[in-house]
């Protein structure tokens, strides 16, 4: 007699009588409804095989213990590339990142730095010749790379790099050095035991000229034995400079000085699907506990209510929910402007090099930080089981926050995309992502709280601050200050400017995607829901910079919280059904509150038993310490 699926009745009653095509969803999620069918072959490929199983929690390991079960699995997936259904490029993808690589490999993937940072360096910036010499063996793991940009000293300033590479004519090499201990290469993933080549940006100096930071290609460890070459530790050897500027000894000026940067822009672009994925996983663990978990009473006298009918833990949970579709799309875009940007950069055309600059960088620091606080939103929403170890948000929570600081720490990044602004404000140039800076809104600024009518505050509100932040540098410029005090005194300003910015071009993504988007009429209302929601939602809490940029009222604002709160009630009825369309499984939420059955608490009491401490009643240090302490009546 086939077993009978449990499911908890209140998630059953939430997924009844759905008033759109899940599947739909998850087809304009994944790109089309054979990536779906794709998608679901590789998760069927890796998570049926039983080596790929943790024979018992990770954070049960020792540190070192962590590192050689990752690595064995890591490895263990390689293996299975070749086999896979999916084929190799779209398997690298899906295992590398927050999706289904982390139901495998939930620290981390020791080898993600070689395909996300170290093989796009060499595609990026290596000549003909050296990607002739090095990709096969990067792509047939015959060697593993890894990406050495920071150091002790330097992360963002990269023109402070402190390494160095010497160019000596004479032998034709370049000497690395790393000539004090604040040049030490730190925070690269995989350099500390797993890579044996890294991709190394250096200070190039060649006739006693120092000729900015450059991309070396540098073997740390012996292929067979893996120790580390010697002097390795702060003098490394014959290195090869990628993407050489030397011809015959004199240095040639690459067209573009930044394009050594370009490897960081791609993961930018990268980093943004990844927290949205984190995102989604958060969203979807949250929504359904909320929808299990009964707690209070709403009504006295009445059955203690599912904690998701309290307007609170919606407006807590439907905005997260809300963007991770607004954050997909807009990723969408910054990608498809990426691909436009890198082909003709590959024909030596740079002119989108600055918008594919300004634009990842804005979108990198508005996706990560914005996603860091819902996923916090997300576990706060689920009380003290959101703070256990099981639940899995302390992990999604790490890798998101990780990602505000790698990549280009957030600040600094915002600073990027100011200083593309004010730029482009000024020229009145400036491409795709700036269009509205030069054809900004004109005509009447009365308010009309329709849709249309909020994106236009929008955009007012994005021209507004890079003005305001161009009238408080030309003050600071009026009262003799240098140019880079007045642009550090005008910081708040240019931030500001910058995710006034970024938050336009998320919306608009989002407003244009659901008009060019062939959707049936249910999926269409339910997203258009979702996306007046999450661009209220934002003005609600960036008021002032609306307030300071148009002539929105207190009655435009009255008026905007109660559509806000209208939505949160229409929306409600679908949360489940909306992340049951990310149709992530549970080997990927990875968290016993968030499981598709909503078996919550018979799977929290399973996982808390998995604990060495609860084999045994009585553990061994109480005859050590405890008794002791107890006996010695101090
Ligand atoms: C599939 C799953 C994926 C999983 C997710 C990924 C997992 C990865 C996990 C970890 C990997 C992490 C790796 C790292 O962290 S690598 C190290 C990253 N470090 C940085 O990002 C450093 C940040 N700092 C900088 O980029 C620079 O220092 C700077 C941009 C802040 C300043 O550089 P500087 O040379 O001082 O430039 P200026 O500010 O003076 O500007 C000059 C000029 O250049 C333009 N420009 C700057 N950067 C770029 C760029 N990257 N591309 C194009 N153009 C650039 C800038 O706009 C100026 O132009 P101008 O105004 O016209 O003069
Ligand atoms: C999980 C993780 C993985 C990483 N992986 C790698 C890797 O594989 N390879 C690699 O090379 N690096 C890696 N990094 C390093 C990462 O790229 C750097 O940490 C990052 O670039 C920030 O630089 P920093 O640490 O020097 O911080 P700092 O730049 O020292 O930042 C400290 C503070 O100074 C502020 N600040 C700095 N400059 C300015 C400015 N101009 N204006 C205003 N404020 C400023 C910052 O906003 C911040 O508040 C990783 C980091 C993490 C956390």
């Amino acid at each position: 007699m086939s077993k009978e699926i449990y499911e908890n009745p209140d998630l059953k009653k939430e997924r009844q009588n759905c008033p759109f095509n899940k599947e739909e969803i998850t087809h304009l999620l994944d790109g089309g409804k054979e990536k779906t069918i794709e998608r679901k072959q590789l998760e069927n490929y890796i998570l049926s095989d039983e080596q790929l199983k943790d024979a018992v929690p990770m954070e049960y390991l020792s540190h070192a213990d962590k590192y050689a079960e990752e690595l064995r699995k890591a490895c263990l997936l390689m293996h299975k590339l070749a086999d896979s259904p999916a084929g190799q490029v779209p398997t690298l993808r899906a295992l590398m990142g927050a999706g289904l690589g982390s139901a495998v490999l939930k620290e981390g993937n020791p080898l993600a730095l070689h395909y996300v940072m170290f093989i796009p360096a060499l595609m990026g910036q290596g000549t003909i010749d050296q990607q002739a010499k090095w990709l096969e063996k990067a792509y047939n793991l015959n060697m593993i790379g890894t990406y050495a940009q920071t150091e002790l000293g330097h992360g963002t300033f990269l023109r402070g790099l402190e390494t160095r590479a010497t160019y000596d004519p004479k032998t034709q090499e370049f000497i690395l050095e790393s000539p004090s201990l604040t040049a030490y290469k730190w925070w690269p993933g995989s350099l500390g035991k797993t890579a044996n080549y890294a991709v190394v940006m250096a200070q190039l100096y060649t006739k006693g000229k120092c000729e900015g930071t450059h991309p070396f290609m540098v073997q740390l460890r012996d292929e067979e034995t893996h120790e580390p070459l010697p002097g390795i530790v702060n003098m490394w050897l014959n290195p090869v400079c990628i993407s050489s500027y030397i011809h015959y000894g004199t240095y040639v000026k690459p067209t573009n000085s930044k394009l050594s940067y370009a490897t960081m822009v791609f993961v930018r672009v990268v980093v943004c699907q990844d927290v949205t994925t984190n995102l989604r996983k958060a969203v979807t663990i949250a929504t359904r506990y909320s929808c299990v978990r009964r707690q209070s009473e709403l009504k006295p006298g009445d059955r203690e209510p599912q904690v998701m009918d309290y307007q609170a833990q919606q407006n807590k949970l439907l905005p997260p929910l809300a963007a991770t579709f607004a954050f997909q799309l807009a990723a969408d875009h910054l990608w498809n402007l990426y691909h436009t940007a890198n082909n003709n950069i590959e024909q030596g055309d740079l002119e989108l090099l600055p918008d594919l600059h300004g634009l990842s960088c804005a979108l990198k620091a508005l996706c990560s930080s914005e996603a860091a606080n819902f996923v916090e939103v997300c576990r706060q929403s689920c009380g003290g089981h959101g703070y256990m170890s099981c639940s899995n948000f302390p992990r999604i929570y790490g890798q998101v926050t990780a990602a505000e600081t790698y990549e280009g720490e957030n600040t600094v990044l915002w600073l990027q995309v100011a200083r593309y602004l004010v730029k482009t404000r000024k020229e009145q140039s400036g491409g795709l992502s700036v269009k509205y800076l030069i054809g900004e809104e004109k005509g009447p600024k009365t308010v009309d709280t329709t849709l249309e009518g909020i994106v236009k505050l929008y955009r007012r509100a994005a021209v507004g601050l890079v003005d305001v932040a161009i009238a408080e540098l030309d003050k600071s410029g009026r009262k003799g200050e240098a140019p880079h005090d007045a642009w550090n005194h005008a910081a708040v300003y240019l931030i500001k400017a910058a995710q006034a910015h970024a938050r336009l071009f998320v919306v608009e993504s989002f407003v244009d995607s659901l008009k060019e988007g062939k959707l049936s009429a249910p999926v269409r209302t339910v997203l258009s829901q979702l996306c007046e929601l999450f661009i209220i939602y934002w003005l609600l809490e960036r008021s002032g910079d609306f307030f300071l940029c148009s002539n929105l009222t207190k009655q435009d604002l009255l008026l905007l919280n109660s559509k806000y709160v209208e939505l949160l009630a229409a929306i409600r009825p679908q949360a489940v059904n909306l992340v049951d369309s990310f149709d992530l499984r549970d080997e990927v939420l990875n968290s016993p509150l968030g499981c598709w059955d909503g078996n919550v608490y018979q799977r929290l009491f399973d996982e808390a038993a998995k604990s060495p401490l609860n084999q045994s009643n009585v553990h061994e240090s109480f005859h050590k310490y405890l008794k002791p302490l107890l006996k010695s009546n101090l």
